[in-house]
């Protein structure tokens, strides 16, 4: 089979890069496809691009309401190729195609939210006090985004960024991770067919050390919207200090899970395999310490376990599978090195552990389930995996298990399960986190905000407060007094 060529997409035309680099089928750990290595000379000339078509141009003069029309558009677009799309991300990735289907076509909700939305961000009339002032605030595009996302849910986090960018008047360059970029390079093909003016949004992928810094600290750049690890983030905001871009970070989490005696235990469960194992645990929301009442607990773990085993793990391009493999070979090797830690630390494995059987080549790694044996300093309590490894843990009381859901620096998600409204409030209300699920798991709507505490992030993305964080007010003041101004000597 030949191999698929990707090209960036840089004011309005497709491009080939000088540099190339392999992307890697992690279904099977060979290159199938080759992606542009954007240089900063070429993240240069999209970010001038960006700011031309900011300034002057069809986007510039555009309404909000057209805006608003070309974002619908795309929409229908992102759901009319949702399935090609799919297989490009599941081929790139490895997440299973039965998930990228369904996740790709949502993001099309996406784009039609905020293209419903981009005309009816509206500013204000101040009722000023002073008599002979009539004083307007205008919602202003802040200007060039750099929208940097990570492999995992790729299209999703970008039209995150992209559908209230562009609500706003934005424009963007958008970088795709050097992990996976396939699809959103031909997401730019949808991008162009919907007629977005050249340079208004300019998509392109290539490393870390170079595009990516470029971009994030380009002098044009005035937005940086950001999903990924905690360590690239503390570098995004050290590039950040060069422009002064106002920044978000959308991060990793260590997000718990509480499971209390009076739930519904084995919806429970099957929200906890949602949480951990589902995209084979490569989210930002994965539930990965699992809280659990000591009463339950042996009775919980089995059901657990039984679910984790019966896992269909595969080809991630068959409907029928449910884990496919890691997205890269780096994530495997993390994953293993601290679940051999947590083991050889006291940490009791219930199940996994290993690479399963049958699957050469490919980046697999079992379900895995390991009882910390009450012991929260296990590296599998603590750090972030990005894998499918649940840690358990026991608890006696509500207030230890709110204190054990806080005893971490991450606070992006959690779930809480049970059947008392009273407790389940009083958790909610307990809970340092950008995300309550109650009785549920991993939902997500374009209606609602979504973000992180502490060390899973900075800022809010979806919902409608999204398009004000792509605006800065300008406050315009009109004198109406035909009478010369008074002393002038004086702030007024
Ligand atoms: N919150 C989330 O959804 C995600 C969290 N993570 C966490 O981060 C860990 C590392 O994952 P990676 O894929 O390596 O994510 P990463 O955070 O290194 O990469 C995300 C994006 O940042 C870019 N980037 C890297 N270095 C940069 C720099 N100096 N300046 C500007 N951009 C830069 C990358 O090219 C990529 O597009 C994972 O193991 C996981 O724990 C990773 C991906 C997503
Ligand atoms: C961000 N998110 C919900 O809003 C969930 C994701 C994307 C991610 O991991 O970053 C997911 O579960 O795939």
């Amino acid at each position: 089979m030949s191999t698929a060529q990707f090209r960036n997409y840089v004011d309005g035309s497709f491009e080939d890069a000088p540099a190339t680099f392999d992307s890697i089928d992690p279904s099977t750990g060979t290159a199938w496809a080759r992606m542009p290595a954007a240089s900063s000379a070429d993240v240069d000339r999209a970010v001038e691009a960006a700011h031309r078509a900011l300034r002057s141009g069809p986007w510039a003069a555009m309404t909000a309401t057209a805006r608003g029309k070309l974002l619908v558009r795309l929409g229908d677009l992102v759901v009319a190729n949702a399935d090609r799309l799919a297989e490009l991300e599941t081929r790139d990735t490895g997440k299973i195609i039965r998930e990228t289907r369904a996740q790709i076509a949502y993001v099309g909700d996406y784009y039609r939210y905020y293209g419903g939305l981009a005309d009816k961000h509206e500013g204000s009339f101040v009722p000023i006090d002073k008599a002979d002032m009539e004083v307007t605030i205008r919602p202003e595009p802040i200007g060039v985004v750099a929208a940097v996302v990570p492999w995992n849910s790729q299209l999703f986090l970008s039209a995150v960024k992209l559908g209230p960018a562009l609500a706003a008047g934005c424009t963007v360059v958008l970088k795709a991770s050097e992990d996976g970029p396939a699809p959103l390079l031909a997401f730019a093909e949808l991008v162009h067919e919907a007629g977005f003016p050249a340079g208004s949004v300019n998509i392109l992928t290539g490393f870390g050390h170079d595009c990516g810094h470029r971009l994030t600290s380009h002098p044009l750049v005035a937005r940086v919207a950001f999903t990924g690890g905690p360590a690239t983030a503390q570098q995004i905001v050290r590039n950040t200090a060069e422009n002064l871009a106002y920044t978000t970070l959308e991060l990793g989490g260590k997000s718990p899970v509480v499971v209390f005696a009076d739930a519904d235990l084995d919806s429970a469960a099957n929200a906890v395999v949602a949480g951990i194992f589902a995209a084979t645990g490569q989210s930002c929301v994965a539930g990965s310490r699992l809280l659990v009442e000591r009463s339950v607990k042996d009775e919980f773990l089995a059901r657990l376990k039984h679910k984790a085993e019966a896992i269909r793990i595969g080809d991630p391009q068959d409907p029928a599978t449910e884990m496919g493999p890691l997205a890269t070979s780096r994530q495997r090797e993390w994953i293993e090195k601290i679940v051999a830690a947590s083991l050889a630390a006291g940490g009791r494995l219930v199940t996994g552990g290993e690479r399963p059987a049958g699957h050469a080549g490919g980046l697999y790694y079992a379900p895995t389930i390991i009882d910390a044996n009450d012991n929260t300093g296990l590296p599998c309590v603590r750090e972030e995996l990005f894998g499918p490894v649940l840690s358990v843990i026991a608890f006696d009381a509500e207030a230890e298990a709110l204190a054990l859901a806080n005893d971490t620096p991450f606070g992006l998600a959690s779930g809480v399960f049970t059947t008392n409204l009273a407790k389940a409030h009083r958790m909610a209300r307990g809970i340092h986190a950008g995300v309550v699920w109650i009785n549920t798991y991993r939902a997500v709507s374009p209606l609602v905000p979504f973000g992180g505490y502490g060390q899973s992030g900075l800022g809010r993305e979806g919902g409608l407060d999204a398009i004000r964080d792509y605006t800065r007010s300008k406050s315009v003041w009109i004198r109406i007094s035909d009478d010369p101004i008074p002393d002038p000597f004086v702030m007024r």
